[in-house]
C-alpha cells in the first residue's frame, strides 16, 4: 500500500510546488494591480471581476472537481490577493455563526474583517457611515419572502447594492446535550421559527416557541440554559458548543436566502447582471399596467416584483422590482428613461452581478 501511495504523493508534493509558485506570482500581480488602484483612489473590491473570474473557472473547468468547489477555493484566492491591496470591512447581522455571517464568507471570502452589528438599521448605519465598506443584509426568503426592514432601509438611505448572494439556509434544532430531556422552550429568529413550523407542529407541538433576535443569540441562550433549545445553523451551534438534536427541519428542503451587499460602490458590468428599482405610481386604474409597459416595449424581463406600503396614510404604494441586465446596458438604459417618465417615485438601487 505505501508502496504505491510513495510515487503519487510525490507527484503530488511536485504540483502542490507549482501551485503555491503560481499562487506568489498572482498575489504579486494583485500588488501591482493595488498600487495602481491606490494611485487613483479605486475601490478595491470589483464584484464584477470576481464574478467574471468566477464564472470563467466554472466554464473553462476540465473536472474532476465540481464547479462550486472549485469557485470556492478561487473565491478564497481572490479573497486573499484583495486583501493584500487592503482588507475590506464588511458588517452583517451578527452575532458570529448567523446566515449573514456565512453570505459574507460566500461573497467576499475569509479574508474579510467582518463588523457584527445587533440589527439590520445597525448594518446600514455602519455601511452609510463608513465605518465598514459594505454591508450585508437579507433581502427575501424563498418560503417566508421579503424581508420588509431592508427594503425600507434601501429606500430610505444612501447606499447602493453592489452586488448579491444566494445561500441555502438549513436550520437544525440544538441544545447542549443533543437530546431534548428537561427542554420546554425553542428559541429562533421568528423567520426561523416560521421555516420550521410545520416540522415543529410535528414533533415538538407542546414547545414553547420563542421569537429571539437572531438565531444565533437563540444558540448562545441554549449554551447557557438547559431547559432551552435552539433553531440555528450547525454553523452557529459548532460555534457556541451545542449538539444537533434534528437536522435539515425547515419545511422547505430548498429554503433559500437573498441577501444584497450594500455600499456606495457602483458595479461596472459583468454581463449577467440585474438591476434592482423602486417606483411608485400615482394611485389611479392602470398605473402599475402603464408604468412597467417600457420593460415589455424594450424586450427587458422583470424577474421581480414586491410592493410596500408608502407608510403616508393613504393607499400607495413602493414596488420594488428587479429587472434582467445592467442600467449601462443599452435596452436596460432606454427602458429605465421611460419608467421614469411614467413613475411619480423612482430611485435605481443599483446593478450588479446575478449570484453564483
Ligand atoms: O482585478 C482587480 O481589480 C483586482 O484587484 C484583482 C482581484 C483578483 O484577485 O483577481 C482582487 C480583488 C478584486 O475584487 C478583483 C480581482
Amino acid at each position: 500500500m505505501t508502496d504505491k501511495l510513495k510515487p503519487l504523493r510525490e507527484q503530488i508534493d511536485a504540483l502542490d510546488v507549482q501551485i503555491l509558485d503560481l499562487l506568489s506570482r498572482r498575489a504579486r500581480l494583485a500588488q501591482d494591480v493595488g498600487h495602481v488602484k491606490a494611485e487613483t483612489n479605486a475601490p478595491v473590491f470589483r464584484p464584477e471581476r470576481e464574478a467574471q473570474v468566477l464564472r470563467g473557472v466554472a466554464e473553462r473547468n476540465p473536472g474532476p472537481l465540481k464547479d462550486p468547489e472549485i469557485q470556492t477555493i478561487f473565491r478564497e484566492i481572490m479573497s486573499a490577493c484583495r486583501s493584500l491591496e487592503r482588507r475590506v470591512t464588511v458588517a452583517y447581522l451578527g452575532p458570529a455563526g448567523t446566515f449573514s455571517e456565512q453570505a459574507v464568507y460566500q461573497q467576499f471570502g475569509r479574508a474579510v474583517e467582518g463588523l457584527p452589528c445587533v440589527s439590520i438599521d445597525e448594518v446600514f448605519r455602519a455601511t452609510e457611515a463608513g465605518t465598514a465598506d459594505f454591508g450585508v443584509v437579507p433581502v427575501e426568503n424563498s418560503s417566508e419572502g421579503a424581508i420588509n426592514r431592508t427594503l425600507d432601509l434601501m429606500l430610505a438611505t444612501t447606499t447602493v447594492i453592489s452586488g448579491e448572494v444566494a445561500i441555502a439556509v438549513q436550520h437544525s434544532l440544538m441544545t447542549r446535550t443533543g437530546n431534548m430531556d428537561g427542554v420546554t422552550v425553542v428559541c429562533a429568529h421568528s423567520q426561523a421559527l416560521a421555516q420550521c413550523q410545520a416540522w415543529l407542529n410535528l414533533h415538538h407541538p407542546n414547545l414553547e416557541r420563542r421569537a429571539v433576535a437572531s438565531n444565533a443569540e437563540a444558540a448562545v441562550m441554549a449554551s447557557k440554559d438547559p431547559s432551552i433549545a435552539a433553531i440555528a445553523s450547525e454553523m452557529a451551534g459548532q460555534q457556541y458548543g451545542l449538539a444537533v438534536v434534528a437536522g435539515h427541519i425547515q419545511d422547505d428542503p430548498h429554503n433559500r436566502t437573498r441577501f444584497a451587499v450594500i455600499g456606495h460602490l457602483h458595479t461596472n458590468p459583468s454581463g449577467h447582471d440585474q438591476t434592482s428599482l423602486v417606483l411608485a405610481v400615482p394611485n389611479k386604474a392602470g398605473a402599475v399596467y402603464n408604468l412597467l409597459a417600457p420593460l415589455a416595449t424594450h424586450g427587458v424581463s422583470m424577474t421581480r416584483f414586491e410592493s410596500r406600503p408608502a407608510r403616508i396614510g393613504t393607499w400607495e404604494y413602493y414596488f420594488y422590482v428587479d429587472i434582467e441586465g445592467h442600467e449601462q446596458d443599452p435596452a436596460v438604459a432606454r427602458a429605465l428613461v421611460e419608467l421614469k417618465d411614467n413613475a411619480a417615485f423612482f430611485k435605481v438601487l443599483g446593478s450588479y452581478p446575478l449570484s453564483l
